[in-house]
């Protein structure tokens, strides 16, 4: 005879708490059901006060993938240094090698999954604007709501101590009982009404991209991503499921994402994917080259064309194709990339884009593409290791989590990072939203200004602020 649900959570916890007094050490239990397609931003909402700060929120543009995590079970930080990715690796297989599992298995982000991301530049001088990311930032949540294809799950995790006892069974379910009792139907999500928009150090910004222009024609250097910010005031603190509800009807082919951490949250609609990884399948892509979108449809197709035919975009756009292809060559058995880019239209740019996609070696994982790939030319320069320390002396700013890869990794070996582009941290009434482009020896201070400027406009049309031209 099957076994209750209830009977076999229960099992599988008590099972694992007996495994922690056995290794004396912490064993992460987690439940994963079918439940009735829920709306995930509602889930979202939902765990606002109860689980404020310890929130995230992802959907990739195929809307294959939705995740919504709350609370907090265990967070993976490694120290800031070229070794984070292989530390935070390490943490996470060990939580893997013990885990215990119930319902649902061999569904992808389903189950125990690790959600974070890490910042742009290890090296960087933090500041207090992200002190509450810091270098990096991974966590499993208390509980999870997948949807994958149509069907919607809800993963339950806990981390079981040596001196627990089954009374962490009826906690949990009471927690979750009572969460999911509070009505996951229509939280409403508050508006937010802007008070002021600042430009930070925009003179400044202009004088270090001819600086830089200057460089490239004259030393070793041939792009350099720079980026600029601007400052956002409101009059309440400002609601990220309320941006996130924005950008999901706005911004329909990008990934939609958050992160909380402590008060302040790092909110975006990113069009660039770093890595996807489904099984042994990988996917990567190459975005750089960009143009605002036309007033009408001739306008835009004809843009469209200049785009393509650029050829100081498409310099923008091979440094990007080569140092894909060269890292996906290292560690794939196979790499199709297409000869020429295509256009992506997103709703205020349009970008140069190259597909990669491969077949990855045996057993190389999904963070060792990530640290392989971090910083592409799309987000760094060339060559790499320069164009970094570059950045770091002459931009100005602390990017922070900005341009950084930021995703999921599952425990079946699948996952996908996106760069933390077209974002924004939210800080109570404050939004510092950032926007970067390809320096190259053709590129001029205004030309540039106006494609970071047009750049900002995902985060400002969802936050409620002034586009720009
Ligand atoms: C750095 C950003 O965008 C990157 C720079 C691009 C460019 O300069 O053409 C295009 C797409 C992105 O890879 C950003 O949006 O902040
Ligand atoms: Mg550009």
């Amino acid at each position: 005879m099957a076994i209750s649900e209830e009977t076999e959570q229960f099992q599988g916890l008590a099972s694992a708490i007996q495994k922690a007094k056995d290794l004396n050490d912490q064993v992460l239990f987690s439940h994963i059901k079918k439940i009735q397609c829920t709306n995930p931003l509602s889930f979202y909402q939902a765990g606002r006060e109860r689980y404020a700060g310890e929130r995230f929120f992802w959907e990739d543009p195929a809307k294959e993938i939705t995740i919504t995590g709350l609370g907090n079970v265990k967070k993976l930080k490694a120290a800031a240094n070229a070794e984070r990715y292989r530390e935070v690796e390490k943490s996470w297989i060990k939580l893997q090698e013990t885990a215990v599992k119930t319902g649902v298995t061999d569904v992808e982000a389903t189950g125990p999954l690790l959600f974070g991301g890490f910042s742009f530049d290890y090296e960087s001088n933090s500041t207090i604007l992200w002190n509450h990311f810091g270098d990096n930032l991974f966590y499993i949540p208390a509980f999870m709501l997948s949807i994958v294809g149509k069907q919607a799950y809800l993963t339950t995790n806990l981390l079981c101590s040596p001196d627990d006892s089954e009374k962490l069974f009826r906690d949990m379910i009471n927690e979750r009982e009572a969460f999911l009792s509070e009505g996951l139907d229509g939280v409403p999500c508050g508006p937010n009404s802007l008070v002021k928009q600042r430009e930070v150090q925009s003179a400044e910004w202009k004088r270090t991209v001819t600086e830089a222009v200057e460089e490239i024609k004259t030393t070793d250097l041939d792009k350099i991503v720079l980026a600029r910010e601007l400052r956002l005031t409101f009059e309440h603190s400002i609601d990220s499921g309320k941006v996130l509800e924005q950008l999901i009807a706005e911004q329909p082919l990008s990934y939609i994402f958050s992160l909380e951490a402590g008060g302040d949250c790092f909110v975006g609609a990113t069009p660039e994917r770093l890595i996807k990884k489904q099984g042994d399948a990988v996917f990567s892509t190459c975005l750089a080259g960009s143009m605002g979108r036309g007033k009408d449809q001739r306008e835009d197709v004809s843009l469209g064309n200049e785009l393509l035919h650029d050829q100081k975009n498409l310099q923008e756009h091979q440094y990007v194709v080569s140092m894909i292809s060269n890292a996906f060559d290292a560690v794939c058995e196979k790499v199709v990339i297409p000869d020429g880019p295509e256009l992506m239209k997103n709703r205020h740019i349009q970008h140069l884009y190259t597909p990669v996609r491969g077949v990855a070696k045996e057993g190389v994982t999904i963070l060792q593409f990530v640290e392989n790939l971090h910083p592409t030319p799309a987000m760094g320069g060339l060559p790499k290791g320069k164009a970094v320390v570059r950045i770091r002396e002459m931009e100005g700013l602390e990017r922070g989590f900005y341009a950084g890869p930021l995703g999921w990794m599952d425990t079946y070996g699948n996952g996908e990072f996106a760069v933390g582009i077209r974002s924004a941290l939210i800080q109570d009434n404050e939004a510092s939203l950032f926007a970067g482009c390809g320096v190259v020896e053709d590129s001029t201070a205004s030309a540039e200004f106006r494609e970071t400027g047009i750049k900002f406009n995902p985060m400002l049309s969802a936050l409620g602020g002034n586009l720009n031209e």
